[in-house]
Parts: C-alpha cells; sequence; structure tokens
C-alpha cells in the first residue's frame, strides 16, 4: 500500500499523479468495489447517483479495442492508421479499462452539467483511491467518447453519456511525480473590495 502509517493521508494525495505506463496486476473483488466504492463518495446535487462503472478486463479486451478502432474510424476519418494502432493497443493491453458512464437526467430540475460534474468528482476520487491502494490510472477521452455505437455496446443509450475511459494497473515506475504549479498563482483570499488578480493569470500574459 502506498499509505504507510506515518505518512499523512494528505500527503498521499499530494503525491499522486497520472500514468499509462501501467502493468498487472489491477485490482480486482472486494478491494476494486472499494475503490469504486469510493467514486460514489462525490458530491451528487439531487442524489440523482449518475455514475455508472463498466469494467473491461482479461480476453473481453482485444474485443473492445475492435469497438473503439471502429468509433475512432467513424468519428476521426482522417485520423492517421499510427492513431488508430495507439488505441488498439491501450485498450488491448492495458490490465483494465474502466468505461466512465453518465446516467444523465435532461428533464430534472438539477441542471445536466451538474450531474456530469458528479460524475467527475467520482472520478477523482476512483483516481486517489487507485493510488492509495498502490494502483496508478490516467484518464483518457477523445470524439470516439461520443460514438452512440461504442456507447450502446456499453449500454449506454441516449441521453446517457460517457466522460472517458480510465486506464488501471500498476504503475510502472515509482516515481513519477512532475513538477506541479505553485498554489500561491491559484489562490487568493477576497478583501471584500477588489476583483482578484490571480498570479497564474499574470504569468500567463508574460508569456
Ligand atoms: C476529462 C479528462 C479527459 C482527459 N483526456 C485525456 C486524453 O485523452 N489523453 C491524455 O493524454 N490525457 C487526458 N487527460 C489528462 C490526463 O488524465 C492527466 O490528467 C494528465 O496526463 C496530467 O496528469 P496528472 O493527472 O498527473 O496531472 C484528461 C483529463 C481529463 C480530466
Amino acid at each position: 500500500m502506498a499509505q504507510a502509517s506515518s505518512v499523512s493521508p494528505l500527503n498521499v494525495l499530494l503525491d499522486r499523479s497520472s500514468t499509462g505506463d501501467l502493468v498487472a496486476p489491477a485490482p480486482h473483488g472486494d478491494v476494486l468495489a472499494r475503490i469504486l466504492s469510493a467514486g460514489l463518495r462525490a458530491p451528487d446535487h439531487g442524489h440523482l447517483c449518475p455514475w455508472r462503472y463498466v469494467v473491461i478486463t482479461g480476453e473481453a479486451r482485444p474485443t473492445f479495442a475492435e469497438h473503439v478502432v471502429a468509433a475512432v474510424a467513424r468519428q476521426e476519418p482522417e485520423a492517421p492508421e499510427k492513431k488508430r494502432e495507439k488505441r488498439r493497443k491501450r485498450f488491448s493491453e492495458t490490465p483494465m479499462i474502466i468505461a466512465l458512464g453518465m446516467h444523465l437526467r435532461p428533464d430534472h430540475k438539477v441542471p445536466v452539467m451538474e450531474q456530469e460534474m458528479a460524475v467527475a468528482a467520482g472520478t477523482m476520487n476512483v483516481l486517489n483511491a487507485l493510488h492509495m491502494e498502490g494502483f496508478g490510472g490516467v484518464w483518457i477521452s477523445g470524439a470516439f467518447c461520443e460514438d452512440r455505437s461504442l456507447l450502446s455496446q456499453l449500454g449506454l443509450e441516449a441521453p446517457h453519456r460517457l466522460a472517458g475511459f480510465l486506464l488501471v494497473g500498476t504503475p510502472e515506475k515509482s516515481d513519477r511525480c512532475h513538477t506541479r504549479p505553485d498554489i500561491g498563482d491559484y489562490m487568493a483570499f477576497w478583501d471584500g473590495q477588489s476583483p482578484i488578480a490571480f498570479g497564474a493569470d499574470d504569468r500567463r500574459k508574460e508569456r
């Protein structure tokens, strides 16, 4: 486990980073159920429970990879063969794929964007939970995630959508933290008078 007793939970969170360089094992059984349960602890306006996790492992991966490649061909007909091959390899060989289904209710008084944000918040919880249990992953997306035929394979008929996929496994390299921006540029205390000017925006103007 990544979290030794002397390490604070916050330090574990601050240590998380995404990686697509993943090897076996991926979580399974009760550990997987607990990791996905963390997703269901996300804030959820209206208690609509919009999360739908579709787990793809083992022999189902190459079959699903062909559906992804077909969706890429439909959505991005100009995409080079190299891009399709990259998708095929990632979806066939990554130890576990988790499709991030969004069970949306456009007619509900809670705006769809808030329903989608609940799914996004749940996804972040899952990424953190993976990290805390010694696993890793990366959230990926693309135009192919809008492909209705691909979504149907996952049981997501309109108006339900896909927030992308988590590629999941064990990080190949332990030292994978990249440099993070300084929080001082991204936070401020409002003084009740003047609008905030963030350091991050000043720096952007300088470029
Ligand atoms: C909704 C969403 C979709 C993303 N899609 C992709 C993607 O298709 N390809 C990619 O390389 N990174 C994608 N990313 C970014 C990675 O998941 C990841 O955040 C990035 O590599 C930076 O790593 P970090 O999480 O350690 O900061 C996406 C992130 C989000 C939130």
